[in-house]
Parts: C-alpha cells; sequence; structure tokens
C-alpha cells in the first residue's frame, strides 16, 4: 500500500504581463500562475497538480488547496483507485460546508482540480504510464467506475458511457499506432495575443508557418477597428487556406457578438470563441443561430459538467473547449468528453496558460484512441510559453503534439522553476 502522508502546496507566478504574453481584450495583462500541489507519500512517489490562475488570486486557491487537502492525507492510493468515482464524489461533496463555497465552481473546484490531478499523475507515476495511456489501458468497465454522473444521468448513464467506450474498441490500437507516428494536430495562439505589436505579429505568425502550423488564433473584442487591422495582417501572413480562428474572451453580449462577428465574417473565421459570458448558454445558442457559418466555441470558464450538459443540450457549440484545471479534475473532464461524443461535438481542449498545454495533450490523445475515435474538426491549442520549466515539457513537430512518454501527467514543475517563481519571495519577483 502507498500511503499519502501529506500535501503541500506552492504559489507560483511568472511574469508574463512584462511582455504581454497571454493578453487578451478582457485580460490585458496576466501573469500566468499556478497553484500547485504536490502529494507527498510513505513510498516515496509524489504526485503533482496545479491549477492555473493569471496573478492575483492564486493565493486563494492555496487556501482552498489548505482546506480541502484532509481529504486526501492518510488515504492509500489504491484505496482510492480503487473506486475513484466514489473517491470525487467524496472530494466535491463530503465536506458540505466548503461545498458551499461552490458548489462545483470558482475557487473551490479550481482548487479540487489541482488536487484530483495530482492523484492521477501518482497514480500514473506509480503504473509507469503517461497519464493517456494509463486511460488507454483501464477496461470500460474501470473507466466508467471512475466517473461520477451525478447531475448529468439525464442525458449520459453510465450504461451509455460504456456503450460509448466499447464502440471504439475495434480501432483502438490503429490509433494509437497512428498518433505514436503523427502525432495529434494542433493550433497556435502565440502570434495572436492582443498587446503585441504588429511587427511582433507578423514575425509570430512567419515563424509558426515556418515551422508548419497551419491553425491560428487572434484575440478580438477590442476597439472593432483594430481587430479588423490585426485579421487583416494576419490573413497577409497566413493567407487564405489557412484557419484562422477568433477569441473574444467574453467582451460582447449577445447582439454585439453577431453584429461584430458579421463585420469580422470577411476574414473567414473558423470559430469565434468565448464571444459572451460563459454562463449565457442560451445566449451561446442565438449567436451560433444567428451567425450561421461561423463555428461557436466556448469551455475554458465552463466550471463543471452540468454546464456543457446544457451547452450541448441546446446545440450551443460547435467546438468543446473543456479546461483540465478549471473542471474538477480529470474524472469531470472524461464525463465531459463521453457527452461531447455522445452529441458528435469535437473537443478542443483550451491551453493557453501554463501548464495547460501539458495536461491536455493526454485528454485528446486519450480521446482520440477511446473516446470519440475522430480527429474531424479536433484541433489542440498550444502557446509557446513556460514549457522550459517542466520535467517533461509537451514536444510539437510540425504542428502535431507528440505522444508524450514520461510516467504521469507531465505536469511537474523543475524545482529550480519553483524557488525562482515562488510568489512574492522569489527571485523572479525581486525585480520589480
Ligand atoms: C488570459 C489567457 O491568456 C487567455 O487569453 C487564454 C485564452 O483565452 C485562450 O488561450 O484561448
Ligand atoms: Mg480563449
Amino acid at each position: 500500500m502507498t500511503s499519502i502522508t501529506h500535501l503541500t502546496v506552492e504559489d507560483i507566478r511568472f511574469p508574463t504581463s512584462r511582455s504581454l504574453d497571454g493578453s487578451d481584450a478582457m485580460n490585458a495583462a496576466p501573469d500566468y500562475s499556478a497553484t500547485y500541489v504536490t502529494l507527498h507519500t510513505d513510498a516515496g512517489l509524489k504526485g503533482n497538480g496545479l491549477t492555473f490562475t493569471i496573478g492575483r488570486g492564486n493565493e486563494l486557491c492555496v487556501k482552498a488547496v489548505e482546506s480541502l487537502a484532509y481529504l486526501v492525507e492518510g488515504e492509500t492510493l489504491e484505496t482510492i483507485t480503487a473506486d475513484m468515482g466514489s473517491f470525487w464524489r467524496r472530494i466535491t461533496t463530503s465536506d458540505s460546508q466548503l461545498r458551499w463555497t461552490g458548489p462545483e465552481k470558482g475557487v473551490i473546484h479550481l482548487a479540487t482540480a489541482a488536487i484530483v490531478n495530482a492523484l492521477w499523475d501518482l497514480w500514473a507515476k506509480s503504473e509507469g504510464k503517461p497519464v493517456w495511456k494509463l486511460l488507454v489501458d483501464m477496461s470500460p468497465e474501470q473507466l466508467v467506475k471512475s466517473l461520477d454522473f451525478r447531475f448529468v444521468s439525464d442525458v449520459l448513464t453510465p450504461q451509455e458511457a460504456l456503450g460509448l467506450l466499447k464502440r471504439q474498441a475495434a480501432g483502438r490500437d490503429a490509433r494509437e499506432a497512428e498518433l505514436r507516428e503523427h502525432g495529434y494536430p494542433g493550433y497556435t495562439t502565440s502570434a495572436g495575443w492582443l498587446g503585441y505589436p504588429d511587427d511582433k505579429v507578423r514575425r509570430l505568425a512567419r515563424e509558426a508557418l515556418a515551422e508548419g502550423w497551419t491553425h491560428f488564433k487572434q484575440k478580438v473584442g477590442g476597439d472593432l477597428e483594430e481587430d479588423r487591422r490585426r485579421a487583416q495582417i494576419l490573413r497577409e501572413e497566413i493567407g487564405w487556406d489557412r484557419a484562422l480562428m477568433m477569441d473574444a474572451n467574453q467582451m460582447w453580449d449577445v447582439d454585439e457578438a453577431i453584429a461584430n462577428m458579421r463585420q469580422l465574417a470577411e476574414f473567414d473565421p473558423l470559430w469565434i470563441e468565448e464571444p459572451t459570458s460563459p454562463d449565457d448558454i442560451l445566449g451561446h445558442a442565438e449567436i451560433r443561430h444567428r451567425l450561421g457559418s461561423i463555428g461557436v466555441a466556448t469551455g475554458e470558464h465552463c466550471h463543471n459538467r452540468v454546464m456543457f450538459k446544457q451547452l450541448l443540450q441546446a446545440e450551443a457549440i460547435d467546438y468543446c473547449q473543456l479546461d483540465a484545471a478549471r473542471l474538477g479534475g480529470l474524472n469531470e473532464v472524461i464525463v465531459v468528453l463521453l457527452m461531447a461524443a455522445k452529441y458528435g461535438v469535437p473537443v478542443c481542449p483550451h491551453a493557453g496558460g501554463v501548464g495547460l498545454c501539458e495536461y491536455v495533450q493526454h485528454v485528446s490523445m486519450f480521446d482520440y484512441i477511446a473516446v470519440s475515435g475522430s480527429l474531424e474538426g479536433r484541433i489542440l491549442e498550444y502557446v509557446d510559453h513556460l514549457h522550459e520549466h517542466f520535467e517533461h515539457p509537451v514536444v510539437i513537430r510540425k504542428g502535431h503534439y507528440q505522444v508524450p512518454t514520461a510516467p504521469g501527467y507531465s505536469i511537474t514543475l523543475k524545482a529550480d522553476s519553483l524557488a525562482e517563481h515562488t510568489y512574492p519571495n522569489g527571485p523572479a519577483w525581486q525585480t520589480h
């Protein structure tokens, strides 16, 4: 038995606002940050997980993790993994006083994600497998037992989930081999941050083209003429054969989103992302219905499976952009993958944030091999920031994520990077 002796949590922040990396119309100057969890065991093995924030407020997630810690400390890995579904329900509901601060949303759910993902990291490391492979090697029955269908069983029962997983059994080996050879297709947001000057946008777009990227995302939602001008620059650089996506980061009202996207339609965007409030399910449906050929994408601020259930029921989205650190960890992510597969909506996870690319490569590869069985309409976000701080960073070739091979969830940060970026006393925070 491997006993989880204790949990530690660190406030880690990277000063990305200094160069406006990650900037958009709503989030003008983010400092990409992580609430970084380590699960320590009596076997010496450690599990890591993080949740992503953009700077101030990271200390709230740290506090929330500290409050939840008692739910895992003293447990054994084997007891947890024998019935992950029950454990997940316990961590999200058994302390009703903590649950009251959500439920299943906001800071408490972000903290839950960090702990739950650390458990998956620990589990995968103990099996000597990357997380995607741990999932792929589980039987459909074992996988379904690791999930909690509460609040979504009206659209997805455990039986149906089993059926969806078994449906994909036939081609799994071939799909795994295909991914090992070609990788998983990605798109880049790196040239499109709102705060970048034009010459930098042009240079980054050219470099990305030379590296083999075929899909590019730009930020919109500021001044409309500025959005048009930047779209023009990107189209001049990438041409019309490559795809251009747009992301408004929740800036618009519903009618405004429709009007503005009609103006931007001449640049042939594949999708408009977060056109309005992330909570407005019917608003997204209205935008989708009235915009017609431009796809509607959302999900990075969808805090739980219930919201995704309703977005799917309302036919409100063309692309599901779940976030591996906003949903309550991998268990809830898998429930959303299964619902999306049932509704035939492609999952293109959100990855703009420290560690999110590292996480979601596992999610999308598992999705392709075992859940959706398809790459159609699927493309995985990539941003070119902060990967050097991870022990096993993502590997990209010609715009494709390469299959991760190291055991775990790829989220362990280097000791030096942790020391350098600890907030507020790390050296990275002493220079300004
Ligand atoms: C603040 C983040 O960088 C955000 O802009 C990321 C995002 O919306 C995306 O990657 O999509
Ligand atoms: Mg976005």
